[in-house]
């Protein structure tokens, strides 16, 4: 595996408005991004995502800790390493909105010197690939924002920069295009084969894109691991157990001592328990408390989780899962 991007104890403090409080936005942060990776980088509103984007893509200079993209430190040679990374920030910032989707496309590859062919052809091929070739000479501003949204990740690929940073592709995206938009992403991922970061909120593109996910929480990293792993994790934990009757109160209140988080169904024949465990033997004081009052255990099964649920538990702390870095 060979890292492309290198993010060592970066901080960034910001001073609030008005006021002489300071906020620690990201807080030694470090992680290291696998050419070809697909990144999910998540945690929830101020947690210090788009910072921490900014810091990689140059916008905002870290206070303290170094990025380095493509072995090339981003604070001591800015442009040599801003060459291999595009970002797409979020409100579609790197579009023209004056211009057409066509302009917008030839301007950007002009940028780049390339030849006149070569603009032409990667113009072409990315109009077929985004949808977009109907509309090519539609003027920015009067495209949807999906539409918007598509093109500012085409001109994003125009440039063929070894890492995309792609700041919310989703966000305030209808469920339809916020489905296209992942679609496309998906394909990009496949036949372009690129380094792309993506910030997000939305769980299905993290669960169907990303290969590992870094989240972060009040500025710090709380988990950093392989999305499957998280996934495997968090099944074997999650247990749903069907009871042939109900329980006491007193097996009630002394499980809900236990596991706070436990949801109970009563039913007379059919109660069902919905328990996430922090580690898998906990099972066990499970069986001693139904064994008070000999209950009946029907079935237990492990519940199926999906990634938007592993993300709640992480960012609330309402798991043991202690922080992994994948080597
Ligand atoms: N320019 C700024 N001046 C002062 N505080 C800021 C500034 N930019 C961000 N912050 C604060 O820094 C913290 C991290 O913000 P950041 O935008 O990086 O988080 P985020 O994870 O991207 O959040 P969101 O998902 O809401 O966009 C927040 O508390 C935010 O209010």
């Amino acid at each position: 595996m060979e890292p492309i991007v290198e993010v060592k104890h970066i901080k960034k403090t910001y001073k609030k408005r008005r006021s002489n409080e300071y906020v620690h936005a990201v807080n030694d942060v470090s992680f290291t991004v696998n050419r070809g990776e697909i990144l999910g980088l998540l945690g929830p509103n101020g947690a210090g995502k788009t910072t921490t984007i900014k810091m990689i893509c140059g916008l905002l200079i870290a206070d303290s800790g170094m990025v380095t993209v493509n072995g090339v430190n981003i604070r001591q040679k800015r442009l040599g390493a801003l060459r291999h990374i595009s970002a797409v920030l979020e409100g579609n910032r790197n579009l023209y909105w004056r211009l057409t989707v066509r302009e917008n496309l030839e301007y950007f590859a002009g940028n780049r010197g390339l030849s006149r062919k070569d603009v032409a052809e990667r113009i072409d091929d990315l109009l077929g690939k985004f949808n977009l070739r109907d509309k090519e000479n539609e003027l920015v501003n009067r495209l949807s924002r999906g539409m918007q949204q598509k093109l500012a990740i085409a001109v994003a690929m125009l440039a063929e920069s070894d890492v995309i940073l792609l700041d919310e592709p989703t966000l305030g995206l209808d469920v339809e295009t916020g489905y296209e938009v992942r679609e496309l992403l998906r394909e990009i991922v496949k036949d372009y084969n690129r380094t792309i970061i993506i910030s997000s909120h939305d769980m299905d593109v993290v669960q169907d894109l990303c290969e590992r996910a870094v989240i972060i929480n009040e500025g710090e990293i709380v988990t950093d691991d392989k999305v499957e792993n998280l996934l495997k994790i968090f099944e074997v934990r999650a247990y749903t157990i069907t009871l042939g009757e109900s329980l006491s109160d007193q097996q009630h209140q002394i499980l809900l001592q236990k596991f706070p988080q436990l949801e109970y169904t009563p039913d007379m024949f059919q109660s069902k328990l919905k328990i996430d465990l922090a580690k898998s033997e906990e099972i066990y004081d499970l069986f001693d408390v139904l064994k008070l009052e000999s209950t009946p255990v029907e079935s237990i099964d492990r519940s199926t989780v999906n990634f938007e649920q592993i993300f709640m538990k992480i960012v609330k702390g309402e798991t043991q899962h202690a922080l992994v870095q994948s080597s």
